[in-house]
């Protein structure tokens, strides 16, 4: 990566926070000196132009960009975010952890991540399919099933995946479902796969509960963010007989003791677009949905939520990262030294999504087709073998849960790229 892209993406504060983790954990494992920057810094960032005609005639351009971390271990795999407050640090940042997640799960991939600066909501059905595909049309010599493949984050969904795929498989003439994941299942896409982030959140929430010896059933559950992720992991956990107490989104923050009633939740969020004016609760502030006394904090929107001065007034047994990034790293040395609190860190506990899209990949390039069981059997397998190898990890080098699954992740990736050589 170029010394002059590198000191840019220091200006994002989330860049420097995935920064100062890998520095922590390059030196738990004394990475050597000769590997770090080249594990440590993204290979390729790419930023695109994307003019769009409005449906007033006129033309917007907006700002695209794909981040490519590693493609050493794989091809890159990673999401798109639309978002008005994307920047290119923030994208390198999230391609990072990709990275890492990908490492630490086992999959025979890299890390990347995409994003435009768009609001989403803000543009018709009509634009947004141009957007995306145009996106994908100016991104086509960096992707493909072998290369680079995309999946739906923050502002995105199986419908833009559709968009994105066809585009891509128009421009190669034959129909290429494996280049995107999250796709419509009459696309190709995975049973399983619009569920996967959130049910594998649900999934390590419970597993790790058992450990503690917290009957879920007396669990009480606050989550911020009530899209994809934050959604699928309410209606999980209730199905597991957990008690969601608080749910948020951009628009709202609702508590109730009592507990809400989370399909009524959704079914108002699909019909309404978002939580503003349902009626499931009292309305509380985004700081005090963080800071409720509650058995599990799930944050599921965008990072830096947790910053220090919220760090020191939770009051959470469990902070159970669904969103990549939610904590500052200034938050995580604090909750380290409270001590009264488990983390289930981003890399592991939102890695359902990207196992699952790495099935979908599978089924496409096999052209056979899973049930929803049987993904959701493996994708626990998965997860069960990703947690057995942190907890390990952990108690071998009385490691933090992150820094433990950080250094397994970042630990595969600079082996992969070192037994690779360099090109004299
Ligand atoms: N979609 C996926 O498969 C995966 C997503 N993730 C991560 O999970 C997080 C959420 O992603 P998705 O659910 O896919 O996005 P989404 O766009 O479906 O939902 C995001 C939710 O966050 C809410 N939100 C935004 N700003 C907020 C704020 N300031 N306060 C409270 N809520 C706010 C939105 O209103 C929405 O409810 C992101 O960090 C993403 O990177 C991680 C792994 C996979
Ligand atoms: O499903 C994928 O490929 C990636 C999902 C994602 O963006 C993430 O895990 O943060």
């Amino acid at each position: 990566m170029s010394k002059t892209i590198v000191s840019s993406l220091y200006d994002s504060d989330v860049f420097k926070q995935a920064c100062r983790q890998f520095d922590l954990a390059a030196d738990a494992i004394s990475l050597p000196e000769s590997i770090r920057d080249r594990t440590k810094y993204p290979k390729r960032c790419v930023a695109v132009a994307l003019p769009i005609k409005r449906d007033d005639g006129s033309v917007t351009v907006f700002e695209g960009y794909r981040v490519q971390h590693n493609l050493s271990t794989g091809p890159a795999k990673g999401g798109i975010r639309f978002h008005q407050d994307v920047t290119l640090g923030e994208v390198a940042a999230l391609s990072m952890w990709m990275s890492w997640k990908t490492s630490l799960v086992g999959l025979p991939y890299g890390g990347a991540k995409g994003g435009v600066i768009v609001d989403p909501r803000q543009l018709s059905e009509g634009e947004l399919e141009r957007l995306s595909r145009r996106y994908m049309q100016e991104l086509i010599p960096f992707m493909g099933p072998q290369i680079d493949v995309p999946a739906p984050d923050v502002g995105t969904n199986a419908k833009i995946m559709g968009w994105m795929m066809d585009t891509y498989s128009n421009h190669v003439g034959r129909n290429e479902p494996a280049c995107v994941t999250g796709k419509p299942i009459s696309l190709g896409g995975s049973q399983g796969r619009h569920e996967a982030t959130g049910a594998g959140v649900a999934y390590l929430v419970k597993a790790y509960l058992e450990d503690f010896n917290i009957p879920i059933s007396s669990a009480t559950i606050a989550i911020q963010g009530f899209g994809n992720v934050g959604g699928e992991a309410a209606l999980a956990l209730a199905n597991y007989g957990a008690k969601i107490v608080a749910i948020s989104d951009y628009s709202a923050a609702i508590h109730n003791p009592a507990g809400i009633d989370i399909k009524k939740a959704l079914a108002y969020v699909t019909s309404q677009k978002v939580l503003h004016n349902f009626d499931g609760g009292e309305m509380i502030t985004n700081e005090e949905l963080l800071t409720l006394d509650c058995t599990v904090l799930i944050p599921a929107a965008l990072e830096r939520v947790i910053t220090a001065e919220i760090a020191q007034k939770l009051r959470c047994r469990v902070l159970a990262e669904a969103a990549n990034g939610p904590t500052t790293f200034s938050a995580d040395k604090i909750l380290e030294q409270r001590d009264d609190i488990e983390i289930i860190p981003d890399v592991l506990c939102n890695s359902g999504g990207v196992i699952v899209s790495y099935f979908e990949w599978l089924q496409n390039l096999q052209n056979f087709y899973w049930d929803r069981d049987e993904v959701l059997k493996k994708l626990f397998v998965m997860l069960d073998r990703a947690k057995s190898s942190v907890e390990y990890q952990k108690r071998k080098f009385k490691f933090s849960r992150r820094l433990a699954a950080l250094t397994l992740g970042i630990q595969r990736v600079a082996e992969t790229k070192q037994s690779r050589g360099l090109f004299p």
